[in-house]
Formats: C-alpha cells, sequence, structure tokens
C-alpha cells in the first residue's frame, strides 16, 4: 500500500516485546508510516481511560506531532479488578509465580486483559482510545518468561498459556489484538 507522503505517526513506548507485537499484529495494515520511540513515559494512576488519556497527551507534547501509546492492565476478577494498571508494579515485585499466589485465598482465578491504545494528533487535539480484552485465567506459571505475565495467563478456550502458545496463535486472540482490530476499524486522521 502507498504510503502518504510525510504522515507517519509515532508509537511511543518503553517496552520492546509490546513494539514487536504491534509490528506484527499491524503488517502493512496501517495506512500511516509507523515509527517507534523509546521513552518511558509516566506510570499514571486512575481508571484505564484516563490514564491512557493522559500518557497519550504527554507523548503528544513530547513528539510535538501525531502519536499513539498502548496501556495494557491484567485484572483479577477476585479482586475487583486488581492489580489492573498497577500491573507492571506487582509483576516486577512478585513475578508470575507471586501473581499466582497472590489468588490463593480464592476460588475465582479468572482474570481479563484489557490493552487501551490512544492516538492524539497533537497536543491539545481531542485522543481517540480503542479497546481490546481477552478473558482468561491466572495459572501457575509454564512457558517461556521472555514478556511480562504471559507465562500466568491462560486465555479461555486453550490449553496453553499465552507464554506457551505460538506467537501468531497470541496476535490473534490477545488483548493487543483486539484492541488493534478496533483501530485499524475506526481509523485515525493524521493531519
Ligand atoms: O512504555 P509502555 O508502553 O508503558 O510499556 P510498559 O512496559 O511500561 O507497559 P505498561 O505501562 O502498559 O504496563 C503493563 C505491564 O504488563 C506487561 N505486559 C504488557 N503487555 C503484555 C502482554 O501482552 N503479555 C505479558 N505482559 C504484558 C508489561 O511488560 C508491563 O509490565
Ligand atoms: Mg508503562
Amino acid at each position: 500500500m502507498a504510503l502518504p507522503a510525510g504522515r507517519s505517526v509515532v508509537f511511543v513506548t518503553g517496552n520492546a516485546k509490546k513494539l514487536e507485537e504491534v509490528v506484527q499484529i499491524l503488517g502493512d495494515r496501517f495506512p500511516y508510516k509507523l515509527v517507534s520511540k523509546k521513552i518511558d513515559l509516566p506510570e499514571y494512576q486512575g481508571e484505564p481511560d484516563d490514564i491512557s488519556i493522559q500518557k497519550c497527551q504527554e507523548a503528544a507534547k513530547q513528539v510535538e506531532g501525531p502519536v499513539i501509546v498502548e496501556d495494557t492492565c491484567l485484572c483479577f476478577r477476585a479482586l475487583g479488578g486488581l492489580p489492573g494498571p498497577y500491573i507492571k508494579w506487582f509483576l516486577d515485585k512478585l513475578k508470575p509465580e507471586g501473581l499466582y499466589r497472590l489468588l490463593s485465598g480464592f476460588e475465582d482465578k479468572s482474570a481479563w486483559a484489557l490493552c487501551t491504545f490512544a492516538f492524539c494528533a497533537g497536543e491539545r487535539e481531542p485522543v481517540q482510545l480503542f479497546r481490546g480484552i481477552t478473558e482468561g485465567r491466572i495459572v501457575e506459571p509454564r512457558g517461556p518468561r521472555d514478556f511480562g505475565w504471559d507465562p500466568c495467563f491462560q486465555p479461555d478456550g486453550y490449553d496453553k498459556t499465552y507464554a506457551e502458545l505460538p506467537k501468531d496463535v497470541k496476535n490473534t486472540i490477545s488483548h493487543r489484538y483486539r484492541a488493534l482490530a478496533a483501530l485499524s476499524d475506526q481509523g485515525v486522521k493524521v493531519p
């Protein structure tokens, strides 16, 4: 597909694995040139939508142009949706084993992964959100350790964890895939 000259969007993330999946999932289906920039944006607090909006506005300010950011939550039903947006710190301190043990006192091991992409054409421009959810449950960690909480999340309908599933399977059922499908369906307008 021919790219409109000069129109590019910067995907701002500090996470190389996220970037890798976004590139694999989108392929050449994104109508603008997607360039990536590694910036560790602040970890905001609050509801997922508000976090993504703040994150996107900060990215647009730093990049001074059209940006996409993404924020991922892992939500345990027994814990009322926590750790949610705070999963990064929980994972960092507890590792996948600890996330599993966190639910040892609960029968309900169900969880959902939520991915929110946010697009904004520039500072002070409105932010568009695109969400994707994959339901599953928290299991004893299995599989490679190369991406976050993948070893302890088993999506519904599969007997393998995200970490054990081939990449091309994860990338057609994941929270990130679904959010990018919404983004592709609804589209973004780069000025
Ligand atoms: O710079 P950004 O894009 O914010 O990257 P990040 O690593 O800080 O990511 P988040 O703030 O969205 O925090 C989400 C946490 O969940 C992890 N994570 C995100 N997507 C994941 C996926 O598909 N599978 C496993 N872990 C994932 C990620 O490594 C973080 O620890
Ligand atoms: Mg982050």
